[in-house]
């Protein structure tokens, strides 16, 4: 199993996210005979730029997979990959059970795609373009890209020169999510929309999703992964570095509160029962205020023992919520959560002290 690359922050959460090298390493289980993308040791470098290092990825069928990460991290270069738009510099990959560097036209045959930077001929009007799609691809359908067109609330008649960067988007998505297909590969789909589309195009993706279809979904916004994506895949400087399943990721919460003093902060930790010492992970957060100091508890699993527990400390000023992607996305790249902020929205404006070091 993986360490958390980044951080001991989570409590379990290593324990629940599954370690990258592990997808597809049975190629005759089950499980790797549902994948729809299996890549092993997967590599691309340009010239002498590693974009893509041993990537090692299972997409089961049937799933949102979401793909997270920074700028350059190399979401993209992996999609082009599978979709042989590139040669790969080392590894194997298949597609639908097709090797893209073999038999990429079967691969797209079964597969629509949107680029994050679709381009569409600027002389036709959008019924034009929708037309022409639905005719050379062999899951086209015109009538069913022009009912998404009318759910997006866009104008097919007007020409694509003189349509907004929101319509030729929404333009594209008509044309890509009318397809009939097993994949759909959407690279920043609500990119330049506004908040009413991007809500529409996540419920298109997830109809999408429940006619059957497996999506990968590659997105800066992390809520729009949280709330659509089964199993999300983090990508850091061309690695794979974490997958995480949502229903793993629902079972983590973090508890903020306060406790008198440093002597209160050591019986809250060694009351902790060890039947939940794996799920429960206490620290210190270096601030005090003249009522007492912060505590933060991360708990994964089943909530309930660990509210049990908590239920019978001497625990003040509590705030409970969801740990949230944000806090993974952070945890894997190393960012601090912003002591301040978790500070003033636990006392609304007692005065206080941080401390570099932790709890002093
Ligand atoms: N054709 C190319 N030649 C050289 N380097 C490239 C080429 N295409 C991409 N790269 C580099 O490979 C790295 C990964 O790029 P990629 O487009 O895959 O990132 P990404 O995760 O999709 O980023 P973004 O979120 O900004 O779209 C980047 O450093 C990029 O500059």
């Amino acid at each position: 199993m993986n360490s958390n690359p980044a951080s001991g922050d989570l409590p379990t959460a290593d324990t629940l996210a599954r370690d990258p090298a592990d997808a597809c390493s049975t190629a005759n289980d089950a499980d790797a005979s549902a994948a729809v993308v299996c890549c092993r040791h997967l590599s691309k470098h340009y010239g002498s730029y590693q974009a893509l290092a041993d990537c090692n990825l299972s997409v089961p069928a049937g799933t949102v997979f979401g793909l997270l990460g920074p700028n350059g991290a190399g979401k993209t270069t992996l999609i082009r990959l599978l979709l042989g738009y590139l040669s790969r510099s080392a590894g194997t990959v298949t597609v639908c059970g097709h090797d893209p560097a073999i038999d990429s036209v079967a691969i797209r045959s079964r597969t629509a795609y949107l680029p994050g930077d679709a381009r569409l001929p600027r002389h036709m009007n959008g019924k034009t373009v929708l037309k022409f799609f639905a005719e050379i691809h062999p899951g086209g359908n015109l009538t069913r890209s022009l009912e998404l067109s009318e759910r997006l609330e866009l104008d097919t008649k007007r020409r694509v020169g003189f349509m907004s960067t929101g319509m030729r988007q929404k333009l594209a998505l008509a044309t890509v999510l009318s397809l009939d297909c097993d994949l759909l590969i959407l690279d920043e789909p609500t990119a330049n929309l506004d908040p009413t589309v991007r809500s529409t195009v996540l419920d298109l993706v997830m109809e999408a999703n429940a006619d059957g279809r497996t999506v990968i979904l590659s997105s800066h916004v992390l809520s729009e992964i949280e709330d659509t994506c089964h199993q999300v895949a983090f990508l850091k400087a061309g690695r794979l570095v974490k997958e995480l399943q949502m229903a793993d990721l629902f079972q983590l919460h973090r508890v903020n509160g306060f406790v008198a003093d440093q002597d209160a902060f050591d019986g809250l930790k060694h009351s902790l029962p060890a039947s939940l010492a794996e799920q429960i992970q206490v620290k210190p957060l270096g601030i005090r205020d003249g009522m007492g100091m912060a505590v933060q508890i991360d708990t994964a699993g089943d909530l309930n023992p660990c509210l049990q527990w908590l239920a019978d400390r001497s625990l003040q000023r509590v705030r409970i919520e969801p740990y949230g992607l944000r806090n993974v996305y952070d945890s894997v790249h190393g960012i601090q959560p912003k002591s301040s902020t978790l500070y003033q929205s636990q006392t609304a404006g007692t005065p206080a002290t941080q401390t570099a070091g932790g709890t002093e």
